[in-house]
């Protein structure tokens, strides 16, 4: 059965929530928890180690149990459903999208368990100093060489999980910017590195080029045989990766059901298993089933993904907002957004809806951020005084990792002022200028967590997977393919042949030829 394809803006719900916009759209609503005691209680979800509290949003009552028919009326619970179940979902790629299957520690497939045991043996190999070079010294420098979701999740979660890394240096070669390699082959050692291509199509120009660069590099040092030891494939195209010199034995396999910016959860997560040891990568593994199951399972209004994306709809949809910020109040997670951005844009950056119909309202909302407190001194001002409404996460942790609690105290009371700020600005106060008013009514999403651990982490990446795909399916759009991505690639190959031609004529359009033949003069 296909998914529902409902256009949202034909439903009871939305119409019902047009209406209600007109009566919130202006309204100053700073007023709120003073008349309503209960307010901060009522809009917030409390969940293991989460608290939730989205009270500081242009919201009702009334909002929320609109938002939720528009849930219902989409068919937003079939949709879990059918996700969860293996139905291919993805269906302009004919594909089933089972993220989630990765991280079912109870309920692997065999493909999956065996997968895994040969991530945590080899990992252990290599942490152990068993696994060694081929002059006969143990690895120290672990290369993941890959793009988009193979490396911005591996990148993302071994920064955030610095805390619990071990001896190994860990590289992210992605960027086909020679340079880039360059600098990080300097830092390298060819007898102690242990490269890992990341590539689940293996014919990503980036990676393949990249990698072959390195195996270049490699074997300026050593012989064709020393490869074994020293490059390990992911990959869903076995072949391919045979076909590069990397044995069969070396090779992790995924899956076409697990889409690449998904994909942390599979062997993609094995620079991951090297940084931080297998055990913690099973932490993060359950931590995002521990997300799944609460998805799933739990009534819409309590649920974290849910609510934070009907609160985004109702941002994005009604008060026409183009962007969300998230502010990570720790600097762990400072990769945390540019691996959002992949996740949320490239699913939901989509203007042709499940019908195949051209959609004629607000999709894909763009996302950006850095971490707090820098952010405080950089675009924050944005946020508080700019013409534009921003509405925020801000993710924070309760306890800090190294016990410092002297700045942890500093750094949480900036977190908890900011939205604090954010919603009350300058309201019912004098102030001295118009230069110094604050509008106020900004609204933001408080995420509380514990302890930044492997577990929580987890959760909170697939608290954001499950947003994403609830918005898609609220907008009426295949949230699990990518074909925008294609057309660039395309017409980069007729410009590395001019290029490599020393030769524009072919290229049609006369700004991009000038500027090759620029490119080429100088
Ligand atoms: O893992 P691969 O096949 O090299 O693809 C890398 C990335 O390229 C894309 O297909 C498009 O940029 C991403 O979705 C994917 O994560």
């Amino acid at each position: 059965m296909p998914l529902p394809a409902i256009n949202p803006t034909k439903t009871n719900a939305w119409k019902a929530l047009e209406a209600h916009f007109q009566e919130l759209k202006d309204k100053q609503m700073q007023d709120v928890f003073s008349n309503e005691p209960t307010r901060a209680g009522r809009f917030k979800i409390e969940w293991k180690d989460f608290y939730v509290d989205y009270s500081k949003n242009r919201i009702t009552d009334k909002t929320i149990s609109l938002l939720l028919n528009l849930a219902e009326e989409v068919g937003l619970k079939e949709a879990i459903n059918q996700q969860f179940s293996g139905k291919p979902i993805n269906q302009t790629e004919g594909r089933a999208v089972l993220h989630t299957a990765l991280r079912d520690l109870n309920n692997l497939k065999p493909e999956v368990a065996s997968t895994l045991q040969k991530m945590k043996g080899f990992s252990e190999e290599i942490l152990s100093g068993k696994h060694k070079g081929f002059s006969g010294k143990p690895i120290t420098d672990v290369v993941n060489i890959g793009i988009g979701g193979s490396h911005l999740g591996p990148e993302m979660v071994t920064d955030a999980l610095q805390y619990y890394r071990n001896h190994l240096n860990i590289h992210f070669i992605a960027n086909i910017d020679g340079d880039d390699v360059k600098e990080i082959l300097k830092k390298l050692n060819p007898e102690t590195t242990l490269f890992i291509v990341v590539s689940k199509s293996f014919t990503t120009q980036e990676t393949i080029v990249n990698a072959t660069v390195v195996r270049d590099w490699f074997l300026k040092t050593t012989v064709e045989e020393n490869i074994q030891s020293h490059f390990v494939a992911v990959s869903a195209n076995i072949q391919g990766a045979i076909d590069f010199g990397i044995s069969e034995d070396n090779i992790f396999p995924m899956w076409d059901w697990v889409g690449g910016r998904f994909s942390l959860w599979s062997s993609v997560g094995l620079s991951i298993c090297c940084a931080v040891g297998y055990h913690n990568f099973e932490a993060i593994l359950k931590g995002a089933s521990e997300m799944d199951g609460h998805f799933k399972n739990e009534e819409f209004d309590k649920n974290i993904p849910i609510v934070l994306a009907l609160l985004s709809i109702w941002y994005n949809n009604f008060f026409k907002v183009e962007s969300e910020a998230v502010v990570a109040y720790s600097q762990y997670l400072n990769k945390l957004v540019p691996y959002l951005q992949q996740a949320i844009m490239e699913s939901n950056g989509k203007n042709i809806d499940r019908n195949g119909d051209k959609i004629d309202y607000q999709t894909g909302t763009i996302v950006w951020g850095n971490v707090g407190s820098n952010s405080q001194h950089a675009y924050f001002q944005l946020l508080h005084q700019g013409t534009k409404l921003i509405p925020t996460d801000f993710i924070g942790f309760s306890k800090p990792l190294q016990g410092n609690f002297k700045n942890h105290n500093i750094l949480m009371a900036n977190y908890l002022a900011q939205t604090e700020a954010l919603w009350e600005g300058t309201y019912n106060k004098e102030v001295e200028n118009p230069f110094k008013f604050f509008e106020g009514n900004k609204p933001t999403n408080s995420i509380l967590i514990k302890k930044l651990t492997p577990n929580s982490l987890g959760k909170l990446i697939a608290m954001y997977e499950h947003k994403l795909f609830v918005q898609g399916i609220i907008w009426n759009i295949f949230s699990y393919d990518q074909w925008g991505v294609e057309l660039g690639k395309t017409v980069a190959k007729g410009t590395l042949s001019s290029i490599e031609n020393k030769n524009a004529s072919e290229i049609k359009n006369s700004s991009t030829q000038n500027l090759i033949k620029k490119l080429l003069d100088s």
